[in-house]
């Protein structure tokens, strides 16, 4: 299967770069300047056309929350247009797209963890624009698998695990939100789920294959939960910790508010697909022995 991904630099792309070929796929990354997702639509066909994908994965974004809120002209240009773009050029070489989208399209009062029928209600830029990127693919595509997943961290780019192990470099004790929960997700899970669901939609036409899906690392936490197991992990290795000083969001102010509980409830992938991410503490230690071992 020739698996072609966008954002060749982003942390699902980069992982997916790395687990395609062990598992005996092609993978053909393209980024900018080739595929510019604020650029003209004709110009995203031609080069999605170029690449000869047999399933095509969206998984560039603009994902700066906090900038977002002060550029909200380009993160719809990206998440919502762009994201358009990529589905019609799908749909025009007849190939099957799964989609990356996320769990801030939801506003976080739910006390439970959300389903995919449940209202959704973004409470910034970003999620309002990725959840029009959302309505632009299903209305330019009926072939797709859009994969809501949530608090990706990895060996690359920028993530919540690497400034944890950045700033215990220099600090003994770090203030990390403690009200916010979440589900925390390795891109390096979400790649190996990404090549198993591309590979039954290159497969199978049915209808249970296509349309909305939750998918995140099993299990939930607060930042300040998953700041405490990425410094347990990196303890036991050595590497570097810091104690970690519970505050409420109200402490930590951004541009950006950010749901409560964005919790997502991913058994409508496991029934359709029979994909389950692992538990995150286990994903976290293993992208913290990463880190620390390669420093
Ligand atoms: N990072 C996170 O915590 C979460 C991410 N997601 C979604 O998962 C997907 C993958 O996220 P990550 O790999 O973490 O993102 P990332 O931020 O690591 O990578 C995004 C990629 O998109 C590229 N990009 C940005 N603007 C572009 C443009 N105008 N034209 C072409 N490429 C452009 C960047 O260069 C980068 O390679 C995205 O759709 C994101 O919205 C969903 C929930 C949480």
């Amino acid at each position: 299967m020739r698996v072609v991904v966008t954002g060749a630099k982003g942390q699902v792309a980069a992982s997916l770069a790395e687990l395609a070929p062990e598992v005996g796929h092609e993978l053909v990354a393209i980024g900018r300047p080739e595929l510019e997702l604020g650029g003209e639509r004709l110009a995203i066909a031609l080069a999605l056309e170029r690449a000869r994908p047999d399933v095509i994965v969206s998984a560039a974004a603009y994902t700066a929350v906090d900038r977002a809120e002060a550029e909200p002209d380009l993160a719809f240009a990206v998440n919502a247009r762009g994201a358009g773009s990529v589905a019609a050029a799908a749909a025009a070489l007849g190939v099957p797209l799964v989609h990356l989208s996320t769990d801030y399209v939801f506003d976080g009062r739910k006390l439970e963890p959300y389903v995919e029928e449940d209202p959704v209600g973004p409470t910034g830029v970003y999620g309002r624009s990725k959840l029009e990127g959302e309505e632009l693919v299903r209305a330019a595509h009926h072939d797709v698998a859009i994969l809501r997943t949530a608090w990706v961290y990895s060996p690359f780019g920028a993530n919540f695990v690497r400034t944890m192990l950045k700033v215990a470099e220099s600090r003994d004790q770090v203030s990390v939100v403690a009200d916010q929960y979440g589900n925390p997700t390795s891109a390096l899970d979400i790649a190996r789920a990404v090549l198993a669901i591309a590979e039954q939609l290159t497969r199978s036409k049915s209808p249970q294959l296509r349309g909305i899906f939750h998918m995140t690392g099993s299990g939930e936490a607060s930042w300040a939960e998953l700041a405490d197991h990425v410094f347990a992990a990196s303890a036991a290795l050595g590497g570097p910790s810091a104690r970690v000083h519970r505050i409420p969001t109200a402490d930590y102010p951004t541009p950006a508010r950010r749901p409560s509980n964005s919790r997502l409830n991913c058994q409508r992938l496991s029934t359709a697909y029979g994909v389950t991410l692992p538990d995150w503490h286990q994903s976290v230690s293993e992208v913290v022995r990463r880190l620390v071992q390669s420093n």
